[in-house]
């Protein structure tokens, strides 16, 4: 089980990478924009130096042809490093440029997946990883559980090493559906993991351990005093 963070913000990252067993980093122009206009290859930098090199860290093209996205897949390679994953939006140019960066080996991730159709074509082509836009998906009457199950029956049929990065979350139990589902990571805001571990429940049992310790030995008093 892989989380991953679906975020360009340095200080959520800094935060949540301490908190959370992080898989990696990912993000879009839509995400950038949260960001503001900022100094790009520099922050995508931070990113990296912040999550280590062991941790994936996926970046989104942003040219709409061919000969654009695969200018943008080498700048970023050259600009960050030869480890991001190049993020490919799967239409027909998408497409075309999974297939040309797979064969000069680069690590691809397919994004804005919406139907299983253009996720079997990306699990075709050897992409690394594929979206599928849960929450999107959702919106739209296409069963995202169903169509992640579907894909993981595909790559187990096709022995594929294609793994499933599912996106687009609203809420925990998206998060839960997809991996139950059979993907293998997924990634999110940091608003899903706050909300999930400040559930009151969790609150309230910690405060009752509290002071029921606290009934026993002084207030304050901790394992190390005894
Ligand atoms: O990179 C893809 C995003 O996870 C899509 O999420 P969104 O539906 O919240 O924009």
């Amino acid at each position: 089980m892989e989380f991953m963070l679906d975020t360009a913000n340095l200080e959520e990252i800094k935060k949540y990478e301490k908190i959370i067993p992080l898989a990696g980093v990912t993000s879009n122009p839509s995400i950038i924009k949260k960001e503001g206009k900022i100094d790009f290859f520099n922050h995508m930098k931070k990113i990296r130096e912040v999550i280590g090199p062991e941790k994936s860290l996926h970046v989104q093209v942003v040219a709409t042809d061919f000969a654009g996205m695969m200018a943008d897949a080498q700048t970023i390679l050259e600009k960050i490093d030869t480890n991001v994953f190049i993020k490919i939006p799967v239409n027909e140019e998408g497409l075309k440029a999974i297939k040309a960066l797979k064969e000069k080996n680069i690590r691809v991730t397919a994004t804005a997946i919406y139907t299983k159709f253009q996720a079997y074509l990306a699990i075709a082509a050897g992409a690394d990883y594929i979206a599928p836009y849960f929450n999107r998906m959702e919106n739209l009457n296409i069963d995202p559980r169903e169509a992640i199950k579907e894909m993981t029956n595909q790559i187990s049929l096709t022995n594929s090493k294609t793994k499933i990065l599912a996106a687009s979350f609203k809420n925990v139990g998206q998060v839960t559906a997809a991996f139950e589902n059979g993907a293998q990571s997924a990634t999110m805001g940091t608003d899903i993991i706050q909300q999930a571990l400040a559930m009151p429940s969790i609150g309230k049992a910690v405060a009752d351990f509290t002071s029921d310790w606290e009934s026993i030995y002084d207030e304050g008093t901790k394992i190390a005093d005894l």
